[in-house]
């Protein structure tokens, strides 16, 4: 199997996880992308009863073409369960999240969410973090001054572009990777990172994920991280 065969059996299998009146998180990427397209055939064949809520303009919009009933965040009270990919998956199941920009779009709808489930192919699990540029979002004003103290840290900045072009996030701010490997305590640069004035969040999520299902070629493993 393939990295994307992986994904695809991942995301179909998460959506079994998704019960009639559910409000679900819906996350980004390419491994949710193959969740969202499975929701939409249950949706469509079996009059699943659902809300979404989006985690980027992509996820929305791809949800929205196959009939999978959306809101905002904000019209809801709570969510009962957010699906989304992640970047690495250490072996106590902390996670780096954002390689698709999306990361503080993610946090709000996990934060606000009763479960939350990874799904990924096995490449994604790692015995530290950091290999995976660790993706930080900041403001586009003052936005080089964080870069220096960043790199004045040691923390090996790199604002992400392409082509040349900042990469801009759905709230119009920048990315800034940072290449830590390994990243020896998490907490700890997660309490320095989000009191750094400017930046408005990092890809980061500790202590978060309940489910997460791995892709392997024989099938997929679910792992409970907390119950
Ligand atoms: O955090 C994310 C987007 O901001 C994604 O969940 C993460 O990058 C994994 O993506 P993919 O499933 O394409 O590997």
């Amino acid at each position: 199997m393939n990295q994307d065969q992986l994904k695809q059996l991942v995301g179909q299998k998460a959506v079994e996880y998704i019960k009639d009146g559910m409000q679900v998180g819906l996350g980004t990427g390419s491994t949710v992308k193959f969740m969202v397209d499975a929701l939409g055939e249950r949706v469509k064949n079996e009059h699943l009863n659902i809300v979404g809520v989006s985690t980027s303009d992509r996820t929305a919009a791809q949800a929205k073409s196959l009939g999978i009933p959306m809101k905002s965040v904000d019209d809801v009270d709570h969510l009962d369960l957010t699906i989304d990919g992640a970047d690495e998956i250490s072996t106590d199941y902390q996670g780096v999240k954002g390689g698709g920009a999306a990361l503080l779009f993610e946090k709000i709808v996990a934060i606000n969410s009763d479960r939350v489930m990874w799904i990924v192919d096995e490449s994604k699990m790692v015995d530290q973090l950091g290999a995976f540029g660790l993706p930080v979002e900041v403001i586009p004003y003052g936005s080089q001054h964080i870069f220096e103290k960043m790199a004045a840290k040691g923390y090996h900045p790199e604002f992400r572009k392409v082509n040349g072009d900042f990469v801009r996030t759905d709230s119009n701010n920048y990315i800034i990777d940072l290449h830590l490997n390994p990243i020896t305590n998490p907490h700890d640069l997660a309490e320095d990172l989000i009191h750094m004035v400017g930046v408005v969040e990092h890809g980061l999520f500790l202590d978060m994920v309940n489910t997460i299902i791995v892709g392997h070629a024989d099938g997929p493993e679910v792992i409970t991280a907390r119950a």
